[in-house]
């Protein structure tokens, strides 16, 4: 499903009322969604109280308040700030909402009759603002929205929590805690981004009736992409037809990430998983894991694998299907140089990791260079690093940032954390799967053998990174579904495989699972 932001919502708006289905047609649609949802979740029995703004997500909240008060719901509506300048649609339907049993107040401040009316509720509707917000919210308006969070009551968001920026996800000012968002369209970026997606609630989709040519537009470059399993292992299968992949990875001060690294593309599909470390580390990760095939290699003074080795792995490397570098490896001058001829000399998809990344930050005329399929998978502060821009400049908008680093940089490149963003050619694939499990030491480790693994099963490194971050954070959620607290990198490894079998079993309705749509 494609993820828009709040400009490539109203082009799309006007591009449906230029196809004739006019903004009236679309504001009924937005409302009756609403409505349906309410009179689903809640039943008509109900008490609603509404709180509707001056622009058209008002709008959508008045024919909300008719459509209940059809079925003689018990409705209260608020209306804040002016609406004298009310648009013709959202005029028009407040102007039918007189014409039926619904109490009209108009918000004053935070006093005893807003109160009380918010301790009788049994629902709130949350129409104050949609895509149009544009500053911060202050003043009693804030205040109002702080009463409706403090009150404990459901809350349904109509298309955005108010307050929610569309495009980042920035809380501007104060924003409404959503039980539900019923958005209009398509969901906004803002949704998978903190603190946004802490707003949202539950998302359901309203396609608000848009042609489908615009619902799947090609202009929006921002999607949630649920791609096929790689296929089933043949009849015949046997290690060197399910892939060979090449680790260069640890020193003597990690010696869980090439353990990680190695033993996540055996779990999650891949035929042989070859690992280049030191000796030292190599003897550690054999009595770990014996599955893992060692290339043990000389170790420098700092312990890290020492240069005379590069000739060596680059070698190895012309055996196998594709070759990842540098989570738990080292920076210093010798690794320098490894990962400088990794990168310049290695003709097969490459995964760069960790402090690889750390390092090609440097020599970015090296990466830009590269003709072969890539994919970098960097932390905010990696990120950071490869791009010059601060963590606090990408934290206020991380889906600009990727598509300025897209620019510069012509791979794959995975920005980790909430919502893990894909971005490669010039589209952002957002991955919903995972949860703060997740967020453990070596749990990035595993995730590039599984990526690893899914790009060469399903021969196609996009499809393959967006295949292996599901299942990496599928891995965590089904153990949420368990654990709370004290999970780590290795339960994440050994759950793959569970994640895979459920990924099998499901993979069609896993947009739908995110997504009821209406
Ligand atoms: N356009 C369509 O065809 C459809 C829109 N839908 C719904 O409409 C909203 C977007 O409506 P819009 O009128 O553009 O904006 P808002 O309702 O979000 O409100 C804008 C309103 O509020 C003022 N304002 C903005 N920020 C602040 C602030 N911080 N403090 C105070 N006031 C503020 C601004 O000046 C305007 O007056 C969209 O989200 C949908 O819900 C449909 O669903 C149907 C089709
Ligand atoms: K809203």
């Amino acid at each position: 499903m494609k993820v828009a932001t709040g400009e490539e919502i109203k082009r799309l708006d006007k591009l449906a009322v230029s196809l004739g289905v006019k903004e009236e047609i679309l504001m009924e649609n937005a409302g009756y969604s609403v409505f349906s949802f309410l009179k689903e979740k809640f039943g008509l029995t109900k008490k609603f109280l509404i709180f509707a703004g001056s622009g058209n997500n008002g709008g959508d909240a008045f024919v909300v308040a008719r459509l209940l008060a059809s079925f003689n719901a018990s409705v209260t509506l608020f209306t804040v700030s002016d609406l004298t300048n009310l648009k013709e649609s959202a005029k028009k339907n407040f102007e039918l909402l007189k014409n039926y049993p619904v109490e009209i107040l108009e918000f004053e401040s935070v006093n005893r009759v807003l109160l009380s009316a918010i301790r009788e509720t049994d629902v709130i509707v949350d129409g104050i603002f949609g895509t149009g917000l544009n500053r911060r919210i202050e003043g009693k308006i804030a205040e109002l929205i702080v009463e409706i969070n403090n009150s404990g009551k459901p809350v349904v968001a109509i298309d955005i929590p108010s307050g929610i920026s569309a495009n980042t996800g920035a809380v501007l000012g104060v924003a409404i805690k959503a039980t539900y968002t019923i958005t209009m369209g398509l969901p906004k970026r803002g949704f998978f981004a903190f603190p946004g997606c802490d707003y949202v609630g539950k998302i359901i989709v309203s396609h608000i009736s848009y042609p489908p040519e615009l619902t799947f537009s090609k202009d929006i470059s921002v999607e949630i992409k649920i791609v096929e399993p790689y296929p089933e292992r043949p009849t015949n299968a046997h290690k060197g037809l399910l892939g060979k992949a090449l680790f260069i990875s640890g020193s003597s001060f990690y010696t869980g990430a090439p353990y990680f690294n190695a033993l996540s593309f055996l779990k999650s599909g891949g035929g042989i998983s070859f690992l280049a470390t030191t000796e030292n580390v190599s003897r550690i990760v054999s009595q770990r894991s014996p599955e893992i095939v060692q290339i043990p290699l000389k170790e420098n003074m700092q312990g890290a694998i020492a240069k005379e080795n590069i000739e060596k792995i680059l070698e190895f490397s012309k055996n196998v299907d594709i070759v990842a570098i540098g989570s738990g490896l080292s920076v210093d001058d010798d690794t320098e140089q490894l990962v400088l001829d990794v990168v310049d000399k290695v003709e097969k998809p490459l995964i760069i990791d960790g402090d690889a990344i750390t390092i090609i930050a440097r020599h970015k005329e090296v990466l830009k260079k590269r003709k072969f399929d890539t994919v970098l998978t960097p932390h905010m502060g990696e990120f950071s690093r490869l791009t010059g821009v601060s963590i606090d400049e990408i934290k206020k908008d991380k889906f600009s940032a990727l598509f300025m680093a897209m620019e510069e940089i012509p791979h794959t490149i995975v920005l980790k954390g909430e919502y893990t963003l894909i971005g490669s050619k010039g589209n952002i694939y957002i991955n919903t799967s995972g949860n703060p499990v997740l967020g453990t030491a070596g749990s990035g480790d595993v995730l590039v053998g599984t990526i690893a693994s899914c790009i060469v099963r399903k021969a196609n490194t996009v499809e393959g990174t967006i295949l292996g971050a599901y299942i990496h954070g599928l891995s965590g959620d089904l153990l949420a579904k368990e654990f709370r607290e004290g999970l780590t990198a290795e339960d994440i490894l050994q759950n793959i495989p569970n994640a895979i079998r459920y990924y099998w079993m499901h993979y069609k309705e896993l947009e739908g699972a995110l997504y009821e749509g209406l």
